[in-house]
């Protein structure tokens, strides 16, 4: 899919700015973008639309000739004069309206003229979904090989274009990858919650990053970047030396305008002085949640129970950035671990447990997984068996290290389990996975330490919020050493489109419900060939294949002769596959939801995605991580079929990988016989 495939919404960046300010009116204050100098200013914009306005309607006379003259004729904007425009804006990339302001033509001519170079292939253009196109020469776009980062600061965006791994882990400490195009143009937005949740310590540490990732000084984003950051940092709650937790204000109006209103009596028992109140025992969580709805995240600095002592020691040597982990996270008390698939969270986590030396639950969203937690407390830890327990469908017994599922944990009937010891730490794993109820129930476990581990930085929607609260903010990751120590490889992933098997299932497909056209393109049979094929092409590799529908399953499982690993298996049946395919005794496996989280398959190289495109963006991001183990180049094949929502939900989903460091390729299947 080249750029030009993209329907370009070639709006004006000025009335995209409009609007924008329209809603910057309804953000937090102090969001004031300062006029920019690389924006078109407004009145530009007004001109350049007075003189649309103009060309549309009114009879200038040269205006409706210099349009007719302009289309039909040779661009009219010659290629060096692009480039005299590149030069005037400053940058590699230009909108059309600093086209038109830049050769004195309105943003109607210069969109006319730049398709007319497009046309003669000396210009490209890339459309970042909602925003303005923007072109670039078309000899740059082939030959740069090197990343090229335009800020919008107005629009507090960051358009970059093939950004390197390290770039791109950069950027999501301060803002979130917002949509790609092609396979080139990476945009980012900077919202308040991004930087809310900027892990750093210090906002100069947080400046430095934004600074090395920016081709220059932007005062404005800066400003209102600090405007952010210190907006995260109005209140705090702490603990009394008399053992009660205070709300702190920065200041008195803070106190009296914003928390006094938001919060009521059963939250805030009493003022202690114009800027410190006596919370509520209990209330802590709700006003967390109360304050960061009205844009004032809370600082939680409480001291915390450290529960009955749990005398434990890790018998790893933690890297540069796993104990860096550590110490960050004793010194906030709670927070969360974000880290690619495979860097070492578990292990990290271990670490965290010994520093807290007390008692843990760590809550998990499989029995799986919970299992895993087990081998691997006993294989890296002084632990003994009977000093942990696991509490799920399974069993049920509580030890001073407890691992549960989220799905038992959250039953009313097993309340218990979050009071029957005193925790010194609770772990979620997956963190994004936390159910509500689970939320709720150990939300009221504020007295004890808190830490997610999370293999994708923690963006959906309402999660930021119920995470942030019930945890707190992610803990700061040295991404330098990271990726130094090299423990995260970069996966190649390749969204592979496939036509239809045949003709029938085309029709059947153009004539099937909404939910059932998703099933029919999941399992599309032409997609059996699809996997043989990349099977094929990768001999010796250690395959996993993910088919998110039974029959699917089946008829892989048959086609291939692989066994096909379901929710339907029993558990004992499971654990042996898992293990042959660990000691080389099987190099592939067909598996359905089951091996999505967090299974630790650590040497699979091969990941093809079969179906269960249509899930969560996350699952998507979760599968391409079983096979981003630190184990040489990792591949990912995710199967779409062409013409249907498969199609746009791969690139959807495959988008969120991009925004943990993994470069996308689009390609047509080589069986495609164009049903
Ligand atoms: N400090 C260390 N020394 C030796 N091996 C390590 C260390 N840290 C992690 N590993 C190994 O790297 C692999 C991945 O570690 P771990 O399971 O902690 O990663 P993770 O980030 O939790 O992965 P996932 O996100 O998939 O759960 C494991 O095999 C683990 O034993």
């Amino acid at each position: 899919m080249t750029d030009d495939e993209f329907s370009a919404s070639a709006d004006d960046p000025g009335a995209a700015d409009e609007t924008h300010d329209a809603d910057a009116g309804e953000q937090l204050d102090g969001d004031g973008a300062a006029q920019d100098a690389t924006e078109p200013q407004d009145a530009d914009t007004t001109a350049a639309s007075s003189g649309e306005d103009a060309d549309d309607g009114a009879a200038s006379p040269d205006g409706e000739d210099a349009d007719a003259e302009a289309s039909s004729a040779e661009p009219s904007v010659a290629l060096d004069e692009f480039h005299d425009a590149l030069e005037d804006a400053g940058r590699p990339v230009v909108t059309a309206s600093e086209v038109g302001r830049s050769l004195d033509h309105s943003q109607a001519e210069a969109v006319d003229a730049l398709d007319g170079l497009v046309e003669a292939d000396d210009v490209r253009r890339v459309d970042v979904e909602t925003d303005p196109v923007v072109w670039y020469p078309a000899e740059w776009g082939e030959l740069a090989d090197r990343e090229r980062v335009v800020p919008f600061p107005k629009r507090r965006e960051i358009v970059v274009d093939k950004p390197t791994q390290f770039t791109r882990a950069q950027l999501s400490q301060f803002a979130h990858l917002a949509d790609v195009s092609g396979n080139e143009a990476y945009r980012y937005e900077i919202r308040k919650e991004d930087i809310w949740q900027a892990p750093y310590d210090s906002f100069d540490r947080l400046l430095k990053t934004v600074r090395q990732v920016l081709p220059e000084r932007l005062d404005g984003l800066e400003e209102w970047i600090e405007d952010q950051w210190d907006r995260a940092r109005q209140f705090r709650l702490f603990t009394h030396e008399d053992g009660y937790t205070v709300l702190e204000a920065r200041s008195a109006e803070l106190m009296g305008n914003v928390a006094r209103q938001k919060l009521d009596e059963s939250q805030l028992r009493a003022p202690i002085s114009d800027t410190e109140s006596w919370v509520a025992e209990g209330s802590e969580a709700a006003i967390k949640r109360r304050l960061y709805e009205a844009g004032y995240p809370v600082q939680d600095q409480r001291d915390l129970d450290e529960g009955d002592p749990l005398d434990i020691s890790l018998r790893m040597n933690l890297r540069g950035y796993q104990s860096d982990w550590v110490t960050r996270f004793v010194d906030a008390g709670s927070g969360v671990l974000v880290g690619p698939p495979g860097s070492g969270k578990t292990v990290a986590a271990m670490g965290v447990m010994e520093a807290v030396g007390g008692e843990t639950l760590i809550l998990v969203p499989t029995r799986e997984l919970a299992s895993q937690w087990r081998d691997t407390l006993l294989a890296h830890t002084d632990l003994d068996p009977d000093q942990i327990g696991e509490y799920h469908g399974g069993e049920k017994t509580v030890r001073p290290v407890t691992i549960a599922t989220y799905q038992t944990a959250g039953m009313d009937r097993h309340r218990q389990l979050f009071d029957q010891r005193r925790w010194g730490l609770i772990v979620y794993d997956e963190v994004h996975h936390v159910p509500a109820d689970v939320h709720r129930r150990s939300a009221d476990l504020q007295a004890s330490a808190r830490l997610g581990l999370s293999a994708t930085p923690i963006r959906e929607d309402d999660r930021e919020k119920e995470i942030y609260t019930l945890i707190g903010p992610p803990i700061g990751t040295d991404w330098d050493a990271l990726f130094e120590a090299g423990y995260v490889q970069e996966p190649e992933v390749e969204i592979r489109y496939v036509p239809w098997d045949e003709e029938t299932y085309q029709d059947e497909y153009a004539t099937a419900e909404r939910h059932e056209k998703r099933q029919l393109a999941a399992a599309n049979p032409q997609k059996i060939e699809e996997v043989r094929e990349i099977l094929a092409d990768h001999p010796g590799s250690k395959a996993l294949i993910f088919a998110d529908y039974i029959d699917q399953g089946d008829a892989l499982a048959e086609a291939l002769t692989l066994p096909f690993i379901s929710g339907e298996m029993p558990h004992a049946r499971r654990e042996r596959l898992f293990s042959q395919f660990r000691r080389d005794e099987r190099d592939a496996l067909i598996v359905s939801r089951v091996g999505d989280e967090g299974i630790d398959l650590p040497d699979a190289d091969l990941a093809i995605l079969a179906s269960g495109l249509g899930g969560s963006r996350r699952q998507g991001s979760q599968r391409a991580g079983r096979t981003m183990r630190p184990s040489g180049k990792a591949r990912v094949f995710a199967l779409a079929t062409r013409g249907t929502t498969e199609e746009e939900f791969a690139r959807r989903q495959l988008q969120h990988l991009q925004s943990k460091g993994v470069r996308v390729r689009e390609v047509d299947s080589e069986l495609d016989d164009g049903v």
